[in-house]
């Protein structure tokens, strides 16, 4: 039995593309037909993954996102910056979206007290390069539930996931969810900083 016809995003609908080791950045563009907005990415991305939230930003009838991290002095907008706008600036990730396209451009965390801060989130199918990080898993899965997605679904939609090798959470992977409760011990003092 094969779950192909499922349909996850369109940078896995195909299989998981590998990423390259040597791969250091490249250039975002928003979906606009003209004046795109332009954001250079310095590096590597890392801890590449289908997001099933509801904030993340997907293409049109994804029921996923694909995102992944990058240092926040790595991305620079370089064209068109006055078309963007903070989609909720009181949310924790501050999404940078196109007002002409919707597509957002990048997540920049403010709070410096955040475990992810000095990370920015970004969408690598906004570049023709190849060579970005793959995505590894498949974040808050249950959540796409939130978007409308029938809940009698999810058993087929997390066997293709595991098909695909994205191994489903319901909230981050089991190391990115360590990361985060080590940060919260250590500002609490439970652990030592
Ligand atoms: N059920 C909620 C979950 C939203 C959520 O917590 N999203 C995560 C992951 S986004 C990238 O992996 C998060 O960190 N959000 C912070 C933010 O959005 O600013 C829902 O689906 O809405
Ligand atoms: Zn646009
Ligand atoms: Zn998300």
């Amino acid at each position: 039995m094969t779950y192909e016809h499922i349909k996850i995003h369109p940078a896995v609908d195909g299989g998981v593309k590998q990423g390259r080791a040597d791969f250091a950045g490249g250039t975002l563009h928003c979906n606009c037909a003209t004046d795109k907005v332009e954001v250079k990415v310095g590096g590597q991305t890392a801890h590449n993954h289908v997001c099933g939230c509801t904030k993340c930003w997907k293409p049109d009838g994804a029921v996923f996102s694909q995102v992944a991290v990058v240092g926040r002095d790595a991305v620079s907008v370089t064209a068109n910056g006055h078309k963007l706008k903070i989609v909720n600036e009181a949310a924790p990730i501050q999404r940078h979206a196109c007002s002409g396209c919707g597509a957002h451009m990048y997540g920049r965390i403010e709070n410096t007290g955040h475990p992810f801060y000095g990370l920015d989130f970004v969408h690598t199918e906004l570049s023709d390069q190849d060579g970005w990080s793959e995505p590894q898993f498949a974040a808050f899965v249950s959540s796409i539930i939130e978007s409308g997605v029938e809940p009698s679904r999810m058993g087929d939609i997390r066997a293709r996931l595991k098909e695909l090798g994205l191994e489903p959470y319901d909230a981050l992977s089991p190391p990115l969810m360590d990361a985060i409760a080590t940060h919260v011990a250590k500002q609490s003092g439970a652990l030592k900083a």
